[in-house]
């Protein structure tokens, strides 16, 4: 059974909710851990008012008993606080207000109305928003739970805000990890995270926006989850999904793979073996993937995020009732959320890694998977 999930909600709804099935029975969840993440993803130098009035927190329904997984479906449900403001405006119940049709580019506005032949782009807005990866991030945690049972850590740092990329990758040591936790741009270099405060402030002032990029990291993989033998089976082509599937994100990079500059004796990791540690690699420019299929070394993946589209100095758009040239409509918005636009990522990665350790070795309880788990390693072995 694959992992998988549906969720439902608006941004300025009463709460998101989540149903995720697959996860094996047995497997002990850390609430506070789920919490930690959801924290995590609020926080960040340059985002908006809307962060100082949520305080996420899961709130698990079922598919969990006296914190073990029973191997029934999971829901859960993450309240929006703001929606005491909006209850006007969207709730189920109510509906009243002025209308949303100074659509904003970069955002599903214009796009989204004419599908669902709207007038109110407001209906559109509230399903596309980010705020839809407060779910994710509860979910993701869920999956990284499940992984660091089987020996895999997941992490993230960023390495761009509005300046050229800083690549590491190299997931992050134990302090390093808990230096970037405590950095308000989540990253371990203090240079960096002071030249990109400067550059949130200047766009800030400048009325604007500003993207970046994140790495994200995954150790203690075992080699050959995923295949070569189709597409959709490949990881690489899994997780690269998975990231652009984030709002904002425009591009993904597993490895060194956008660097174009290499030639192939510098690009390809070449193959080592030594008694203790089996095969190995010297470099992992493949980023821990070849052929779409782990290879034992970290996985290295890169997300990188546009400038959040709805600016305080708005662009020039079309008024979808009056058709006349208008401002794009300005409420309120994020300037920078790369930091948590990286927890996101990390979210996303946990899962589709999830989903593919599940698929080589599942099994209905947390037992039968590390069984399979142990069996294949001593074969390789
Ligand atoms: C964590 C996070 C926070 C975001 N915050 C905002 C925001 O405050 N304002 C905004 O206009 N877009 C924000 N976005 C981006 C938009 O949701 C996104 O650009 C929009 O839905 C259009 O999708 P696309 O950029 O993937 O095409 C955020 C994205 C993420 C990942
Ligand atoms: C609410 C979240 O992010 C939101 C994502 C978002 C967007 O348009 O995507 C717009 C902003 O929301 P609002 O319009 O309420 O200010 C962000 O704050 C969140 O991350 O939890």
């Amino acid at each position: 059974m694959p992992l998988r999930y549906l969720t439902a909600g608006e941004s300025h709804g009463p709460a998101l909710c989540a149903i995720a099935e697959g996860f094996p029975a047995g497997l002990a969840v850390d609430f506070d851990a789920v919490n930690r993440d959801l924290r995590r993803r609020q926080k960040g130098y340059g985002r908006g008012g809307r962060m100082k009035i949520e305080t996420d927190e899961a709130q698990f329904l079922s598919g969990i008993r006296g914190a073990v997984t029973t191997g029934s479906p999971i829901a859960l449900l993450v309240w929006n606080k703001d929606h005491e403001n909006w209850k006007e405006l969207v709730s189920p119940y109510a509906r009243g207000g002025r209308k949303f049709t100074q659509v904003r580019p970069g955002h599903a506005d214009l796009a989204g109305v004419q599908k669902y032949g709207l007038d109110d782009a407001r209906d559109v807005l509230e399903r596309a928003s980010a705020r839809g990866t407060a779910t994710v991030v509860a979910l993701g945690a869920l999956a990284r739970q499940l992984l660091a049972r089987f020996g895999v850590t997941v992490s993230s740092r960023v390495v761009a805000i509005g300046e050229e990329l800083r690549r590491s990758g190299v997931p992050p040591t134990a302090a390093q990890r808990a230096a970037i936790e405590a950095s308000d741009v989540h990253t371990d270099d203090e240079a960096a995270a002071a030249l990109w405060r400067g550059i949130i402030d200047r766009e800030k002032a400048r009325g604007s926006a500003i993207g970046g990029a994140f790495e994200v990291y995954a150790e203690g993989l075992p080699a050959g989850l995923g295949s070569y033998v189709h597409p959709d089976r490949r990881l690489d082509g899994r997780l690269a999904g998975a990231l652009c599937a984030i709002q904002a994100i425009r591009a993904a990079e597993i490895g060194e793979g956008t660097r174009v500059d290499l030639p192939g004796d510098r690009f390809q990791d070449p193959i080592r073996y030594g008694a203790e540690q089996g095969f190995y690699r010297e470099t992992n420019r493949a980023g821990g993937l070849e052929g779409g299929v782990t290879n034992g070394a970290p996985v290295v993946v890169r997300g990188f995020m546009k400038p959040i589209p709805t600016m305080m100095t708005p662009l020039p758009s079309v008024d979808i009732a009056t058709r006349e040239p208008v401002s794009a409509k300005y409420e309120r918005s994020d300037v920078c959320a790369v930091p948590a636009a990286a927890v996101v990522g990390e979210a996303v990665v946990a899962w589709v890694l999830a989903d593919a350790l599940l698929e080589k070795f599942g099994g209905d309880t947390v037992g039968d998977v590390a069984a399979a788990l142990e069996a294949y390693a001593a074969r390789l072995r």
